[in-house]
């Protein structure tokens, strides 16, 4: 597509080729990367407005953005097929991630792809505030040589305070300890072991750093807790030659205040790179302080090197081209780690525990068109042997939900994956409990197993408990228990689970029934109750009755099929003689 600076064009790429969304500039380097891996990029000159955005997200795999592109709710709710929303840089103030986590999207940010920039403009500020350097050079410009107007400030054993002790405060301090300032630094988090550590003295509130200071800089995200950090009496309490710095978020002072700190002289100026709009609005406060005299002011150029744009381009990118091929991003803001290895040897299990969770929904739960009576129970997931000892169990857990919800929700669940996983079971009301069992245990026989166990929410101990166990062989999946029946049967197609009276004929039975209806039976078992498997049948042939079984007891046949299960089939099969009752599945 061509560049556009209003909305994307077309992609010419074929309509499975996954599309990436780029409504700011990046640095090409990621770019590359991302059309290399064979995906259709859509780069934009300058950001879409909030209407474009949401007319044309509905076609997008991935979104990347830095701090100019607005992800609301409403843009992530016209978002159908997004998987990931990237941010190019640290603050994600501009996503809404807890409307991304809710609809399963995946954010992620380059965390410190851009931190030596910003902190390297924070001191460029710093001195630019101490010496003038923006009056001056604008004066210059002007024909004019102001010598005496503007004299200023040394930094050197001056007191600089660090509100925001993270990445970026971090390495401002050491670069103002460089240029021979004393740092005081106030960050809830921060520990008096690291502050001794970077040469820096920690005080316990603003209050104790405020007065004492004669340059302060914040460096903390723009959380609830953090907007109007600094207002009228915090810049009141401060030294009337102090100077501010904003290299984090506009909003972390209260901008009103400052004008006023600025215009009374409770303060002597400020260096600020970050407004509550940006660009502000023409006649705001914002702009009033970025036009101010006593203000040095950057149009949010914190992150703007060919570095950084280099970094953090070439970090998103990459999460963005492994989440789309399946894989896991390094930095999600919203969803937990997980190392790369760990995912792939977990791969089989997360296949199983969702066949799982699905075969529980079907069988014991009504299954499809009846609603899932999933309430009223309560899950345990335990893991045996080798999986015991896995401590991400993460998407397990989320390959659980995904199960049970899958034939009862509009999606399949789809749209359940590790980021919401926790949010859908909580609003459907599933209580699941993992378990790990390292040795011994129910599922003694295979290296790594798991169980399944449903209990009534109302029941003491075991009473109405449902099992379902399986395990894992090289990479194939295996049910070994349903409730009191021995199985071994691939979890996978279209099933037929008849619980029926152990007794010769039955199997008969149900191949005529099928074979009249011109289903296929694919494979066949019987599952017995205290022998394990009692026989086993392998057919793609039209079903035919082949008479097996013991005379007492209960079993279960599990049939694979190939051919229209209808509701009369299942009526048929229900009807015949020693069928106690009949579940369809489809995995
Ligand atoms: N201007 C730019 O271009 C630019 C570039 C990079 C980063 N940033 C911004 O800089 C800020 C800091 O980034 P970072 O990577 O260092 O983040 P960080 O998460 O590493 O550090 C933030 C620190 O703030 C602390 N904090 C939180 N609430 C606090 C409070 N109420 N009082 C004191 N400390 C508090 C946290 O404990 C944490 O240590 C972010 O807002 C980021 O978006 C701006
Ligand atoms: O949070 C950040 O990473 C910085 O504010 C950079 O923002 P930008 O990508 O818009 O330059």
């Amino acid at each position: 597509m061509s560049p556009s600076a209003t909305s994307p064009s077309p992609s010419p790429a074929s309509p499975s080729t996954p599309r990436i969304l780029v409504p700011e500039k990046l640095s090409p380097e990621g770019l590359s990367l991302l059309r290399g891996a064979g995906f259709s990029v859509d780069n934009l000159t300058s950001p879409l407005s909030n209407e474009d955005l949401i007319r044309s997200i509905a076609e997008y795999d991935a979104l990347i953005v830095r701090s100019e592109t607005k992800v609301t709710a409403s843009v992530l709710a016209a978002a159908s097929q997004l998987r990931v929303v990237a941010r190019a840089g640290v603050g994600v103030d501009n996503i809404d991630v807890d409307a991304a986590t809710r609809q399963g999207i995946v954010v992620v940010n380059s965390p410190s792809g851009n931190i030596l920039a910003a902190a390297e403009h924070t001191i460029a500020l710093l001195l630019a505030v101490a010496r003038n350097v923006g009056r001056a050079d604008a004066g210059m410009k002007a024909g004019k040589w102001e010598r005496g107007k503007l004299v200023g400030v040394e930094v050197g054993r001056k007191v600089l305070g660090v509100v925001g002790f993270g990445k970026v405060g971090m390495k401002v301090a050491r670069m103002a300890v460089g240029l021979g300032m004393r740092v005081v630094v106030f960050d809830p988090y921060a520990s008096e072991e690291v502050a001794q550590r970077e040469g820096v003295e920690l005080r316990d509130g603003l209050p104790a750093l405020l007065p004492e200071v004669d340059f302060l800089t914040v460096h903390t995200p723009l959380l609830a807790s953090t907007l109007n950090l600094l207002g009228e009496k915090e810049l009141r309490s401060m030294k009337k030659t102090a100077r501010v710095l904003n290299v984090a978020r506009g909003g972390v002072y209260n901008e009103e205040a400052l004008l006023k700190a600025l215009d009374e002289g409770w303060i002597a100026g400020a260096g600020l790179d970050v407004f509550t709009s940006e660009p502000p609005a023409e006649g705001s406060v914002a702009a009033r302080l970025a036009a101010h005299p006593k203000v040095v002011s950057t149009p949010h150029l914190g992150a703007s090197t060919v570095e950084a744009q280099e970094n953090v381009s070439m970090d998103v990118c990459t999460q963005v081209v492994e989440i789309l091929r399946g894989g896991l991003p390094t930095a999600a803001v919203n969803a937990p780690l997980i190392l790369p290895e760990e995912y792939k040897r977990l791969q089989p299990f997360v296949r199983l525990i969702e066949r799982m969770g699905s075969l529980y929904t079907q069988h014991f739960a009504g299954g499809h068109g009846r609603g899932g009576m999933l309430g009223g129970r309560r899950f345990e997931l335990v893991y045996h042997g080798e999986l015991a000892g896995i401590s991400n169990t993460r998407p397990l857990y989320a390959a659980l939900v995904k199960g049970l919800v899958s034939s009862i929700s509009e999606g399949g669940g789809r749209d359940v994956n590790i980021v919401n996983a926790t949010l859908i079971a909580k609003e459907r009301g599933l209580a699941i409990d993992e378990k790990h069992v390292r040795n011994g245990g129910a599922v003694p026989t295979y290296a790594s197993a798991v169980t399944l166990r449903s209990l009534r929410t109302d029941e003491a101990v075991q009473a109405g408990e449902q099992v379902i166990e399986g395990y894992v062989s090289g990479r194939a999946i295996f049910i070994s228990k349903l409730d009191r029946f021995t199985a071994n049967f691939h979890p996978e197609g279209t099933l037929l689970i008849l619980h029926n009276y152990d007794e010769p004929g039955k199997i008969g039975n149900v191949g005529m029934v099928l074979g009249k209806h011109g289903i296929n039976i694919t494979f066949m078992q019987v599952a017995s109750l205290e022998n394990g498997l009692t026989a086993t049948a392998t057919a793609t042939t039209q079903a035919a009755g082949t008479g097996n079984g013991h005379a007492e007891k209960e079993a279960l046949m599990i049939l694979g099929v190939a051919g229209e299960v209808t509701d009369d089939v299942l009526g048929e099969l229900g009807q015949s003689e020693g069928i106690l009752d009949v579940s369809l599945l489809r995995l």
